[in-house]
């Protein structure tokens, strides 16, 4: 037999799944045409079928959800912004329980670095459309719900469009960035839907429920976007993936409470999870402000608004580049690398990233206490000795805004000295793309 190649094995596989899809989409069709004549199974209660009472016994069990707590979630429609470290637990929790129309929305792709905690997708989908990975395996978990998988980056246009389509009972929020959250919570409260939002950052979450009979929304408490610099992405702190899971647990736990009606939704209340002590907190929030722009009495926000230019640069810096340096004080990764080793390099990415993997012969000067006179003294001291016949130095960090805001610092503090400081434009995650993959990215 003549030998495949990877190349002819690989199309062969995917045209096998493809199959396998059809079959599936074919299998759906069939179970949604059955599902009447189940209804009528002369056993069984006629609000569920003799299917749905052995899938979710262990659950209309429970007082609080009953048979009549399982037709509402079979009837219920929830939308999942984010199929993330939350968005996948809190999406995997809604499909096994019946939540008859799941819709989940994202724009990215998996990543490596999205498998430690985004338990929906595994090696086999980097690079995939997450929604896809997402709708494969919670299709393969509860084929009598409808999932529909949505890559789009949900912005006010496409908000409209998606809240317009549906009633969505309950909207999820998985995403990670300020300028989304403001934008869901906006939406909610103009189409009266409960937003169950959630965080999760290091060792610690966070968890409550906005917009639900008559709570507070996220603007009554956060009227303004925090300073850019309280900001930390799990890009930039890290996070261990059981925290989001847990978030993202409780996130299906309060959307199936609301969709059931069941009394003790976290509304008015936020839940702080410390996962170093393994402890939870609920505190007590203000309740709705009369006086909120968006749900108060006499509202001034009375449409959706242009979250990213609202947030500044508090939204995702994943999204939006700063470029805050004149063009010739940068230097592209290709000029960059012909000058390594040449001249004097500082890394200003925290210390446990550059302990992670950095540069060689690069010196480590955080972006945060650049400016501390005893670093001062001690780079100047770099400076002078190191680069006392080379006129440059070359400031990288992570993704290229850390650098330019240091440049800004050591220009401002370093004046004296006879040398020019030149950020790095895209910095390491740049680097590994364009000069060397073996730099590894995160
Ligand atoms: N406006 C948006 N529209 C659609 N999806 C969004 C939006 N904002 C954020 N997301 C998605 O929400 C998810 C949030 O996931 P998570 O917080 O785990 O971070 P991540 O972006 O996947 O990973 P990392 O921060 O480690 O790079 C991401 O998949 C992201 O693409």
């Amino acid at each position: 037999m003549p030998e495949k190649n990877a190349i002819v094995l690989l199309a062969e596989i995917r045209d096998l799944k493809q199959q396998l899809k059809e079959k599936e989409q074919e299998l759906s069709a069939l179970l949604a045409t059955q599902k009447d004549s189940v209804l009528e199974n002369k056993y069984c209660n006629n609000a569920l079928s003799a299917e749905e009472i052995t899938r979710y016994s262990r659950q209309v069990l429970v007082p609080e959800i009953g048979i009549d707590g399982q037709a509402l979630l079979r009837n219920a429609k929830v939308l999942v912004v984010g199929a993330g470290g939350l968005g996948c637990p809190a999406s995997v929790y809604l499909a096994s329980s019946g939540v008859g129309q799941l819709t989940i929305v994202d724009y990215d792709e998996v990543e490596l670095s999205n498998l430690h905690r985004q338990i929906l997708h595994s090696e086999d989908d980097i690079n995939r459309p997450k929604v896809e990975s997402a709708y494969d395996k919670l299709h393969s978990i509860n084929r009598s719900i409808k999932v529909i998988p949505l890559k789009l980056h949900v912005d006010s246009d496409s908000i409209k469009k998606l809240l317009g389509s549906n009633k969505y009972d309950v909207v999820v929020d998985g995403t990670d960035n300020v300028a989304t959250r403001y934008l869901l919570n906006d939406a909610c409260v103009l189409n009266g839907i409960p937003l169950v939002s959630g965080s999760a950052l290091q060792l610690e979450g966070q968890l409550t429920v906005y917009n639900y009979k008559g709570g507070p929304c996220y603007r009554c408490l956060f009227p303004v976007p925090p300073p850019p610099e309280t900001v930390t992405s799990c890009g930039d702190g890290g996070v261990l993936g059981p925290v989001p899971g847990i978030i993202g647990v409780l996130q299906a736990l309060e959307t199936i409470k609301i969709i059931t009606n069941s009394p003790g939704v976290l509304s008015g209340r936020l839940l702080l999870f410390d996962g170093s002590r393994t402890k939870f907190r609920d505190i007590k929030l203000r309740p709705r402000n009369t006086e909120c722009n968006m749900c108060g009495d006499d509202p001034v926000i009375k449409d959706l608004v242009d979250y990213e230019q609202f947030c500044g640069a508090a939204a995702h810096d994943k999204v939006i580049n700063i470029d805050i340096l004149e063009n010739k004080e940068h230097v592209n990764v290709e000029e960059f690398s012909k000058k390594l080793g040449k001249r004097l390099v500082l890394d200003v990415r925290p210390v446990i990233q550059f302990q992670m993997c950095g540069l060689p012969k690069s010196y480590n000067f955080p972006y945060d206490c650049i400016d501390k006179q005893e670093n001062l003294e001690k780079l100047r001291h770099l400076i002078k000795e190191e680069n006392s016949d080379l006129k440059d130095v070359y400031v990288i960090c992570r993704r290229g805004n850390d650098s330019q805001r240091a440049v800004r610092k050591l220009k401002e503090n370093l004046s004296d000295l006879p040398v020019k400081f030149f950020s790095v434009k895209g910095g390491l995650q740049e680097f590994s793309r364009k000069i060397d993959p073996d730099f590894p990215v995160f």
